[in-house]
């Protein structure tokens, strides 16, 4: 379970989170989702400690993440942040046994076990290929599963993700979030695709100017009166056999009235 209460982080003077409660229950997905600049990957920083909250506490399993050492956190938590090139001459199977040191005592070396381990992540986002290749020189795309696979070789009970579908093509961002499902671990997931976070998410929390706008089931969360304030575009919501898809309607912001929405939705609608 993760967990957090209250929490509020300012960069200087500027309050970019704003006593933002939220809680994973064990094995569930919470979706973070929000406008770009809500407070997003500022909030998710603050759960693995990268940040420390100017207010309020997070908890992994009843235990303040403040208080663990990194090597006990590690052991929990695996994240898959936003991260720059690394520069530094890996292979995308050294990265994926990176994965795999908070279970290695100091100095000592990877056993078979391990490496066994590390193949077996990259056979799971479909990267085995990759194992060879210098990590700086793949696509974004190749990277983003990479890293992934090294999420998965941490074998943590908890994962944090930020836009874990960025650079994934469209077969690879279902495949991605339909294996993360399968992990059954607990998730802390940011997404900006709406439909993405309707179909593999248990809740979601909508993030607005740093403060949750709303919370729940996608279902509640993922409606056109919610999201239109917030998103400041057209929502239309279409019922399919296996739930919902989202419309978007950007003419809306510039047709401006009320009057015209139906007709800009209706000509202008387009799913993401
Ligand atoms: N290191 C920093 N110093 C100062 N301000 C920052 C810093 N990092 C982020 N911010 C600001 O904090 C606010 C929240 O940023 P954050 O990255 O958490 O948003 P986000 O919802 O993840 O955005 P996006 O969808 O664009 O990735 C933004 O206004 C951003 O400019």
């Amino acid at each position: 379970m993760i967990r957090a209460d209250d929490v509020s982080f300012a960069y200087g003077d500027v309050d970019v989170v704003s006593r933002v409660a939220l809680t994973a229950d064990a094995g569930r997905i919470v979706g973070l989702i929000g406008p770009n600049g809500s407070g997003k990957t500022t909030m998710l920083r603050t759960l693995y400690a990268a940040l420390e909250p100017r207010t309020g506490t997070v908890q992994v399993d009843d235990e303040p993440v403040a208080s663990m050492k990194p090597r006990e956190l590690a052991l929990r938590m695996a994240v898959v942040a936003q991260e720059g090139d690394t520069e530094l001459p890996l292979t995308a199977a050294d990265v994926v046994l990176l994965g795999r040191a908070p279970h290695l005592s100091t100095f000592a070396r990877h056993t078979r076990e391990d490496f066994r381990i590390a193949a077996e992540s990259l056979t799971r986002v479909g990267a085995r290929h990759l194992a060879d290749r210098a990590f700086g020189r793949l696509s974004g795309g190749e990277k983003q599963r990479v890293l992934i696979a090294r999420a998965l070789a941490q074998r943590a009970r908890h994962l944090l993700l930020d836009e874990p579908t960025n650079h994934l093509d469209i077969r690879y961002q279902h495949e991605i979030l339909q294996l993360v499902r399968e992990l059954e671990v607990t998730t802390v997931v940011v997404l900006h695709d709406l439909n993405l976070a309707a179909r593999y998410c248990d809740e979601l929390i909508l993030l607005d100017s740093g403060r949750v706008a709303a919370a729940g089931p996608p279902d509640v969360v993922l409606r056109a009166e919610v999201l239109e304030p917030v998103y400041q575009i057209g929502v239309q919501r279409v019922e399919t056999e296996d739930g919902f898809q989202l419309l978007f309607s950007p003419a809306f912001v510039a047709a401006g009235s009320n009057g015209n929405r139906k007709e800009e939705r209706t000509r202008t609608g387009s799913t993401t």
